[in-house]
């Protein structure tokens, strides 16, 4: 079975991403692609205006959209794919509580599948963190990520998945140590950036977002002890990985109940 995918933001960096990669697969076929600048043709797909995606769902029936624009936007196309019956990848990043929120009522109509981050790569460290950090309790975690200079939320959406990862790796180790286990949970504190007088506290993670030239993304996670340091690092040599992973997180959405999956799901 081939899956129809529409694809929103077309004319950003990762829409184009998404349809060369699609042009490249024979289980996938576009369906349509919006922007809010149609008119272009981006990989030889005609891109429709974004104002007609209401309609444009109505007409073409895709299984699923893929959405990398912006977090008002996400949430626009995601609930008008809930009204539709149509499955949602996004991997927009800078999204609110709010948003996550609205994301997750979408959910409650059709499959929904969001990931900040669509690497293979970054699936791996984040199993590694998952290892690391109980195995180095007590060590200084410091997390810094490198983008391209127009990207615009910071940190960004990985960085932020990395330290939760961190944090529930933090709990649970301490959770098997302390009986005590309101002394143990919550968030570790996230320091961003330092600057004067601003010594470490132990415990707090320092984080730290740097904007670049053309970098598609990189992502380092640093745990330091005495006499020794650990630096689990990704980096993404282009955009293409990304566009492949949502695509196979397309692929096997399509047919899934309404609900919330993870990429990891996709990866099992
Ligand atoms: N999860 C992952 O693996 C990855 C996630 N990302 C995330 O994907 C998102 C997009 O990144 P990138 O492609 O670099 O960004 P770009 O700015 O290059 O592209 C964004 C696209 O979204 C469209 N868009 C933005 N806001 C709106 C809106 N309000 N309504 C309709 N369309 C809108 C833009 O349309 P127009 O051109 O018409 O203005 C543009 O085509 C970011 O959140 C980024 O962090 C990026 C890479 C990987
Ligand atoms: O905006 C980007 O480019 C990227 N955004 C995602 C994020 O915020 O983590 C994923 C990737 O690092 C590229």
């Amino acid at each position: 079975m081939t899956v129809s995918v529409g694809v929103t933001g077309a004319t950003g960096r990762m829409g184009g991403e998404v349809l060369a990669a699609a042009a490249d697969r024979d289980d996938l076929s576009v369906a349509f692609a919006v922007s809010r600048s149609p008119g272009a043709s981006v990989e030889g797909v005609a891109v429709a205006d974004a104002a007609d995606f209401a309609d444009l769902l109505a007409s073409h029936a895709p299984d699923v959209v893929v959405d990398f624009t912006g977090p008002a936007s996400c949430i626009e196309y995601a609930s008008a794919c809930a009204a539709a019956g149509v499955a949602f990848v996004t991997g927009t990043t800078g999204l609110s509580e709010g948003g996550f929120d609205a994301l997750r009522e979408a959910a409650s109509e059709v499959p929904v599948l969001y990931a900040s981050n669509f690497s293979r790569g970054i699936a791996a460290l984040r199993r590694a963190v998952r290892e690391a950090v109980p195995a180095l309790d007590g060590y200084d975690i410091e997390l810094t990520e490198t983008h391209h200079n127009a990207k615009r939320d910071a940190p960004s959406g990985t960085a932020l998945t990395l330290l939760d990862d961190i944090d529930e790796a933090r709990s649970s180790v301490r959770q098997t140590r302390s009986d005590d286990i309101d002394d143990v949970r919550g968030a570790s504190p996230r320091v961003h950036g330092r600057e004067g007088e601003a010594p470490r506290t132990e415990g707090e993670v320092g984080v730290h977002a740097r904007r670049a030239g053309d970098i598609a993304g990189e992502h380092e996670i640093l745990l330091a002890g005495n006499h020794e340091s650990l630096s689990l690092t990704h980096r993404a040599g282009s955009r293409g990985v990304f566009a492949a992973g949502a695509l196979d997180a397309a692929a096997w959405l399509a047919d899934r109940d309404a609900g919330w999956y993870d990429f990891t799901e996709v990866l099992e």
